[in-house]
């Protein structure tokens, strides 16, 4: 659901004098760490993705945006290697990853916040936090649990709580918490601000800035313009499964400003 902010109050909010986030590179610089080519999937036929072409480069925090059943969650899946992907290649760090199955990818680097979270419920955030580290072990440490508590002291208060008695905030931070011990390069998140407070959605994406600023490439999928513009360098725009427009480097404002592009492919005004 289109809940949260509209087109023009993202607009409003957009600073005059902007610069380019700080997690900002030259794009030039670097090699693409996550590249999805001429993808296809879907669940019956027809395809639900129709040929979808992203790239995201180390240091890059890329939007994908989409009105409701645009494909975002079946991208998702494809990503995650829960539904397979019928044509083109997705690749990580250079390594394809088309056919990987999904319990192997974080070990290729990538690493997936799901939407409902995928917490073990049962389990302590103790417990769900040293399984991702266990999970994590063979790759390059670039996070610990003390360091996690250090970025989300509200983690670390509920180190021994359930986590299905957590409230929704802290189960994201949870979440993202166990995505970071999977040592990862790429991390995709699904919707991080559904059903959250703007408090908690501001300091989810200022983690996610400082992640950024460190080398991450992060993908963040959001129904949310509002959102995803104050955080995001560049987007893609998915509607019905294809892209459908690219919301270049520094290219925010211009985009907001197009009710045209706006109301068109993300059903708001
Ligand atoms: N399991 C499924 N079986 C068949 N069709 C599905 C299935 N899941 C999704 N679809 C269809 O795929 C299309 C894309 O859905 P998807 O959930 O990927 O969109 P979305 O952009 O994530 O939407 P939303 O923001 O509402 O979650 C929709 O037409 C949807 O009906």
């Amino acid at each position: 659901m289109f809940s949260i902010s509209g087109a023009s109050s993202a607009l409003a909010a957009w600073p005059k004098c902007r610069r380019t986030p700080p997690c900002a590179k030259p794009i030039w610089e670097f090699d693409a760490m996550l590249t999805v080519s001429n993808l296809t999937a879907g669940y019956g036929v027809p395809n639900i993705l129709q040929g979808l072409d992203i790239t995201v480069r180390p240091g890059e925090m890329v939007g994908l945006v989409g009105a409701n059943g645009a494909g975002k969650t079946t991208l998702v899946r494809v990503l995650a290697g829960l539904l397979p992907a019928r044509g083109g290649s997705i690749t990580i760090n250079g390594s394809d990853t088309t056919n990987v199955p999904a319990h192997a990818r974080p070990k290729l680097g990538l690493a997936i916040v799901l939407e409902n979270r995928n917490l073990f419920g049962e389990l302590t955030v103790a417990e769900n936090l040293r399984l991702a580290e266990r999970a994590g072990a063979n790759r390059p440490k670039k996070f610990d649990i003390p360091r996690i508590v250090e970025m989300f002291p509200a983690v670390g208060e509920k180190m021994a709580v359930r986590c299905d008695l957590l409230s929704g905030g802290q189960q994201q931070m949870v979440a993202i918490a166990r995505a970071l011990l999977l040592q990862p390069d790429v991390v995709i998140m699904d919707e991080p601000s559904t059903g959250l407070a703007p408090k908690v959605v501001k300091a989810i994406l200022e983690v996610l800035r400082g992640l950024c600023s460190e080398g991450m490439s992060i993908v963040l999928i959001e129904q949310n313009i509002g959102i995803a513009s104050s955080v995001t360098q560049r987007a893609y725009v998915l509607s019905t499964g294809r892209i459908v427009h690219h919301v270049a480097d520094g290219g925010w404002p211009a985009f907001l400003h197009d009710p045209h592009l706006v109301s068109r492919y993300l059903g708001q005004h």
